[in-house]
């Protein structure tokens, strides 16, 4: 697993295609056009967020953090970059520039951002940064980029691992169906990120030490024709000792065995040979970790009772089998039935384990299919998620928007007709203020130069442009959320890049922190995001400032 700080070098971020050039042409334009009028060192600051959360739910969950910092520590113009860029622009644009651009560097810049893994809502910034205005225009598409789909999986992430509860392993098995490599990659870190237990991208388990779980497909299945192709049929343990010189005829006395059982018997006649074949070479080869995919012929009258004989065969020398995977078909129904069949097992041959076999289930999941099984009841342990998980098949993209707050230190408001996509001006400050049940009540964004709200001491919370919603709030714990992630030239303290897993662990520790009404799926209660009365004031004299007035005529 590679190191996020080497040496107290902060390392370049994952993807090596995120360099200065991954932005948008109109960042070096712009930045030009800063530079020829002699604008481009002005101090802008910019706020970074979102204007809706995914999925109709009420909660995001922030995550690309790590990656931003990655970038902003490493940024610096390679001179082939800059002969690109030269390449690119009018001929018109002055040599100056490309040697200004040499020079560039976030060493002036500085980041504020809400910690990775927290939950977020819309309107507050989830990064400030700030630095001189051609440099941090730059900044703006990789940051969004960075940030856009890692906090959309990461929450699409959370969202399934709250609707199949905390006790079902979650896998996910996207990287095929991923959009691109760095799409497959982006996904198995933040699906891990919002609560997924393991994934089967092997490449994104070396990168991010995040587990790797598999079973096998329906192609090993039927690559296999008779349990006669089997050549070695002994089952050695790991010490070379043989335990079982043939181990194919064991599981077929097993698979008589179950046929003749008074319990089981009647419910399945011949299984399908080839599928026995495969299930008992598979166990050769992992006799510790034998799982294996039952749904290839016919699940209850082939795949389970095969998988049994193997399993059975595997127990009589000792090991423990894993359990099933199921892939198609009505999985409720499915999984109730394997169910009973272990437990008969368990019963009949006197085998304690055999009941609470692991059933894994995978095939086109989503949020609404593991819902519509918990309601019909299942006996799935595991689901295996790939498609909708990692595409974020119900809302393609978070809209993360990069706007102009501040320069020179004058405050900048972007309007528009829909009150919604109004920006927040000013250098800001954020909290989060929690009540007496320890859930947190309301976010309140305030002026970077305004006292930090206190615990105990009332403060007005403001809707930002509806003058009718506000309320007063005694917090009982405050908490700030910009922290500084990379100082600049200050001599702030700089928060550290925690591992992934601990990551992990905030994000489950934050989502378990809140109010369950806003984390339902059906309509559930908007999180207030709120600003101080000083700012809400501020807010709409600028925009009456700014906004022309119309004529009638
Ligand atoms: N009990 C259930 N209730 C609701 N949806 C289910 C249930 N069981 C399975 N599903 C979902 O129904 C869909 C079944 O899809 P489809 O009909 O394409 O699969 P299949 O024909 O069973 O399998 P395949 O085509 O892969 O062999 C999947 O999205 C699956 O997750
Ligand atoms: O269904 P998803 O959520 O995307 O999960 C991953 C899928 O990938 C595998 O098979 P694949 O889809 O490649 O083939 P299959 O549908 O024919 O089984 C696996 O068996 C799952 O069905
Ligand atoms: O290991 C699995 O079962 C797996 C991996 C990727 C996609 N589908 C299934
Ligand atoms: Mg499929």
């Amino acid at each position: 697993m590679e190191d996020i700080a080497n040496g107290g070098k902060i390392n370049g971020p994952t993807n090596p295609m995120v360099t200065p050039l991954l932005t948008d042409l109109y960042q070096f334009t712009m930045a030009y056009a800063y530079w020829k009028a002699g604008k481009h060192n002005e101090r802008a600051v910019f706020d970074l967020y979102f204007r809706r959360n995914p999925f109709g739910g009420e909660y995001t969950i922030f995550a690309g953090l790590e990656e931003c910092i990655r970038l902003i520590a490493n940024f610096k113009l390679r001179e082939d970059e800059i002969s690109f860029i030269r390449e690119s622009l009018p001929s018109t644009c002055e040599d100056g520039f490309y040697d200004y651009l040499r020079g560039v560097d976030c060493s002036d810049v500085e980041i504020y951002a809400i910690t990775e893994g927290t939950v977020v809502f819309p309107k507050v910034p989830l990064v400030r940064v700030e630095g001189p205005v051609s440099v941090v225009q730059l900044l703006e598409t990789p940051l969004v980029n960075l940030i856009n789909y890692a906090s959309l999986v990461a929450t699409n992430a959370a969202r399934h691992r709250f609707v199949a509860g905390k006790s079902k392993l979650l896998l996910e098995f996207g990287l095929r169906r991923a959009q691109g490599p760095d799409g497959g990659i982006g996904a198995s870190k933040y699906c891990y990120m919002g609560g997924f237990d393991a994934t089967s991208n092997v490449a994104a388990g070396r990168l991010f030490g995040i587990p790797l779980r598999g079973t096998h497909s329906h192609a090993f299945v039927s690559s296999f024709m008779s349990p006669d192709e089997i050549l070695d049929k002994s089952l050695n343990s790991s010490d070379g000792t043989t335990l079982c010189e043939d181990f194919v005829s064991l599981v077929q006395a097993w698979l008589r065995k179950l046929k003749r059982s008074h319990i089981l018997g009647g419910l399945f006649g011949e299984t399908n040979q080839s599928e026995v074949a495969a299930f008992t070479s598979y166990a050769l080869a992992f006799p510790n970790n034998f799982l294996a995919l039952v749904d290839t012929y016919d699940v209850v009258r082939s795949g389970i009772p095969n998988f049994c004989a193997v399993a059975l065969a595997l127990n009589d020398l000792g090991y423990k089998a894993v359990g099933i995977r199921l892939d198609s078909g009505d999985l409720a129904y499915q999984s109730c039935e394997a169910r009973k069949f272990f437990c008969a097992i368990e019963k009949e041959f006197n085998n304690p384990h055999f009941g609470k076999m692991s059933i894994t289930a995978s095939n086109d999941l989503n949020e609404e299919t593991i819902d519509a099984l918990n309601k019909q009841g299942h006996e799935v342990d595991a689901f295996g998620i790939g498609t909708h998980l990692v595409t974020c098949y119900a809302q393609p993209a978070l809209g993360v928007v990069f706007k102009l707050v501040e320069i020179n230190n004058q405050p900048r408001i972007k309007l528009s007709e829909d009150v919604s996509k109004v920006s927040i001006p000013c250098k800001k400050r954020c909290y989060r203020l929690y009540g007496k049940e320890g859930y947190p009540l309301v976010d309140i964004i305030i002026g970077e130069k305004e006292p930090a709200p206190k615990a105990g001491e009332r403060i007005l919370c403001r809707h930002p442009f509806n003058e009718s919603k506000r309320a007063y709030v005694v917090p009982q714990r405050v908490e700030e959320l910009l922290k500084c992630y990379w100082p600049g030239t200050s001599d702030k303290h700089r928060e550290e890049l925690p591992p992934l897993k601990d990551i992990r662990d905030r994000c489950i520790q934050q989502l378990e922190q809140m109010r369950p009404d806003h984390m339902r799926r059906l309509n559930p209660t908007p999180y207030k995001v709120s600003v101080s009365a000083k700012l809400y004031d501020f807010i709409h004299f600028l925009w009456l400032n700014e906004a022309p007035v119309g004529e009638l005529q």
